[in-house]
């Protein structure tokens, strides 16, 4: 009663979070539970704040038959906990790189959140020199285990994670720009839910994009293109998009050394991981916002909407029109952008 209570409540979230609602619920119809192809998902770094959640969250959607938790210490324990539930999917603990590979094989989808968090006073890029090297080499792993899985990156810092997946994968030979993502999910679902407070609307109901990437000015919110529309005034705009590009900030300083977002990450991993599911299983219109290879700006990477489909990305959708105030902001956030990802790039091809 309670699990299916729960799982009631997570796929209506999920769909009050897809940007297209209708075709979310269309899915419901179209797959259930039993009938739905069988698709593996690993979760890396799945003992962790993000990854425990996560892998409950990963456990209680229908789409995933198979679930590997992989991380260096402490997935016995969590696998063991979250396999008791009854749900689709078969759960398996994997520990320490001898195990790597196989927690890899037949993965369709590879969500990534292996690394350290920020504390206090830290920036995201101040977590580079060690997630750097922790995604370089689950990356080369990827690369020989599951080359054609969607790789869901949530490791910090996201605007130099993703360019080194995609040099580790292009020096194996196995890039496909279409498979690798950067998490920006978390973004959106601060937007939206900030909006709605201060737009007194209903949350459920709320979309609003955020692109650009994911640390600070680089993270810019929409909020001219937000729904239902409020007519906010500009500083009422301003200070929401400052929240939202501080959200982050704002859960490390009341953390208070114990971390970052944890709970809100996993949510919004699995909405993201959904969305990924629900693509590769054919279903039309899925939208999300994320940091992908594009040509959307000068930039290499950027997030904006993407369509996902039966390959990954189906089409990286432009950013639409923009206010004044949002054209100085993407103006502003691309030096920043673009120096992080040159950093990763870098990274990855010296050492
Ligand atoms: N993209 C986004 O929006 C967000 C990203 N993050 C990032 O997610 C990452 C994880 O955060 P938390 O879960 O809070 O950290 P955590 O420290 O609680 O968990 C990280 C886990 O990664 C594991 N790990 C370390 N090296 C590993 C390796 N080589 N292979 C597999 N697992 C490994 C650790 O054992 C640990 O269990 C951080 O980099 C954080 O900044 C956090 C929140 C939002
Ligand atoms: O702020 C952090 O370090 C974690 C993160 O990326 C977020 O919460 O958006």
């Amino acid at each position: 009663m309670r699990t299916a209570m729960l799982r009631s409540v997570l796929k209506r979230s999920s769909s009050n979070l897809m940007s297209s609602t209708t075709s979310a619920y269309g899915v419901r119809r179209g797959f259930a539970s039993e009938s739905a192809p069988e698709r593996k998902v690993a979760v890396l770094g799945a003992a962790g704040g993000i990854g425990q959640p996560l892998a409950l969250l990963m456990k209680l959607n229908p789409l995933v038959s198979k679930l590997a938790l992989y991380d260096i210490a402490g997935t016995p324990g969590v696998a063991a906990d979250v396999s008791h539930i009854n749900t689709r999917s078969e759960v398996v603990g994997f520990m320490g790189e001898e195990q790597l590979g196989q927690a890899l094989e037949g993965s369709d989808v590879v969500i990534i959140p292996a690394g350290v968090p920020r504390k206090p006073g830290m920036t995201r890029d101040d977590l580079f020199n060690i997630n750097a090297g922790i995604v370089k080499s689950l990356c080369t792993a990827i690369a020989k285990y599951c080359p054609h899985a969607l790789v869901n990156m949530i490791s910090n810092p996201v605007n130099s994670t993703v360019p080194i997946a995609s040099e580790v994968f292009k020096k194996a030979g196995t890039y496909d720009e279409k498979k690798l993502f950067g998490v920006t999910t978390l973004d959106v679902v601060r937007a939206k839910t900030f909006y709605a407070g201060k737009a007194k609307v209903n949350v459920a109901e709320v979309n609003v994009p955020v692109v650009g990437g994911h640390a600070g000015i680089t993270i810019l919110p929409l909020f001219s293109q937000a729904t239902p529309k409020a007519n906010l005034p500009d500083e009422d705009i301003k200070a929401l998009t400052k929240r939202t590009q501080d959200g982050g900030t704002e859960v490390v300083e009341a953390k208070a050394g114990k971390g970052s977002a944890t709970l809100s990450m996993a949510y919004a991993g699995a909405i993201f991981a959904d969305a990924c599911l629900k693509g590769l299983n054919g279903v039309p219109d899925v939208v999300e916002c994320s940091f992908v290879q594009s040509s959307v700006t000068e930039l290499p990477f950027f997030a904006s909407k993407v369509r996902l489909g039966k390959n990954g990305v189906e089409e990286v959708l432009g950013l639409g029109p923009l206010s004044d105030y949002e054209k100085e902001g993407l103006e502003a956030l691309k030096p920043e952008l673009k120096s992080s990802i040159e950093k990763g790039i870098k990274f990855a091809n010296q050492s």
